[in-house]
């Protein structure tokens, strides 16, 4: 089991007001984050968010603009060395050497720790056997992926940042890879990971960020985010007099009465909409009600959770980055 120095409450990754630019542009923009010991903890969010930025500062690979980042309780930008031997990194492009042997550059990394796992045993977990012998630019992006992941863990490091660990994969070695990251976890290791994929955070995460234009704009576990609120998700069609149907639809329900506790938005299309907060049967029928009163055809209604994409669509908004 991974030896902790750090005291037991202090955070695995404390970041306090983190600000990167580039060239002047901002791509992190006053984040906060807190990775508590021994957990996963997952950074969501869209393209440009300032993901990828956060974890290379906390990895001492960027320097901070602005703000503070602690990694054990130290500076990764003046305690790398101290830091090296209890971080594993897995970089988004790999950042392996291309001309190597998949196995010599396991091999290799494995002998820079001092209780590493056995490369053998952790290439076969990650299905990477059959491709030992073959250069790493001949690999494929999955296998190249699962050969970054396993240089990252194979020093049995305290703490691991998993830059979007399982994009390209498929099905099989993306189980592969978080059965790895729930062993690891298991074991007392601190995960922090990027990810796009609702999936993955819900499959992992103890803790989830959501992060925005270079900021955090909610943080919780899965449920706290999705919270106890059920939806109800209604497309109708026909002519209404508003065009606006979700405003439409939230002053019809107000002036109901038994649907004070809700909100209406639209989802996706002008003609499907979602209401959310305290759904009870009644508000399903007033919204048949409504749809009824407005000779519009209920084409599909479905009630329901919220899930974590819902949340993270409402969060970060639904035009293309
Ligand atoms: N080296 C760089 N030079 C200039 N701009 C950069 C550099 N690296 C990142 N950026 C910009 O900073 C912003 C944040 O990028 P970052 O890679 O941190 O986002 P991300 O959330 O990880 O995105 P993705 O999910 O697409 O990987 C983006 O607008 C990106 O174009």
């Amino acid at each position: 089991m991974p030896v902790d120095s750090s005291p037991p409450d202090q955070p695995a990754v404390a970041v306090t007001a983190l600000v990167k630019r580039y060239r002047g542009a901002t791509a992190v923009d006053g984040l906060t984050l807190t990775a508590p010991t021994g957990q996963v903890t997952a950074l969501l969010g869209p393209n440009g968010a300032g993901k990828t930025t956060t974890v290379e500062c906390c990895e001492g690979l960027r320097r901070a603009d602005g703000g503070t980042v602690r990694v054990l309780g130290l500076d990764p930008a003046t305690d790398a060395k101290a830091l090296r031997p209890r971080v594993g990194v897995m970089l988004q492009d790999g950042g392996l050497p291309t001309t190597v042997r998949a196995e010599e550059v396991l091999r290799h990394v494995s002998t820079m720790y001092a209780r590493p796992r056995d490369p053998g045993e952790l290439s076969e977990r990650l299905g990477l056997g059959g491709f030992a012998r073959t250069q790493v630019r001949r690999l494929s992006g999955g296998e190249r992926q699962r050969l970054a992941l396993a240089t990252a863990v194979v020093g049995r490091p305290e703490l691991v940042f998993l830059d979007e660990p399982s994009a390209g994969m498929d099905p099989q070695a993306r189980l592969a890879v978080w059965d790895l990251v729930r062993e690891l976890r298991e074991d007392g290791t601190t995960i922090v990971l990027t990810t796009h994929q609702m999936a993955e955070a819900e499959a992992l995460a103890d803790h989830v960020a959501v992060v925005d234009h270079g900021t955090t704009v909610a943080a919780g576990t899965v449920a706290e985010l999705v919270g106890s609120n059920a939806s109800i998700r209604v497309r109708v069609t026909g002519h209404h007099e508003d065009r606006d149907l979700a405003s439409a639809l939230r002053t019809a329900l107000a002036g109901t009465g038994t649907a004070t506790d809700v909100d209406v938005s639209t989802c996706g299309a002008p003609d499907t909409l979602e209401v959310t907060g305290a759904v009870t049967p009644q508000v399903v029928h007033a919204v048949t009600g409504w749809a009824h009163e407005h000779d519009l055809l209920v084409r599909s209604l479905t009630t329901g959770r919220r899930t974590l994409e819902d949340v993270f669509l409402d969060l970060t908004g639904r035009s293309l980055r």
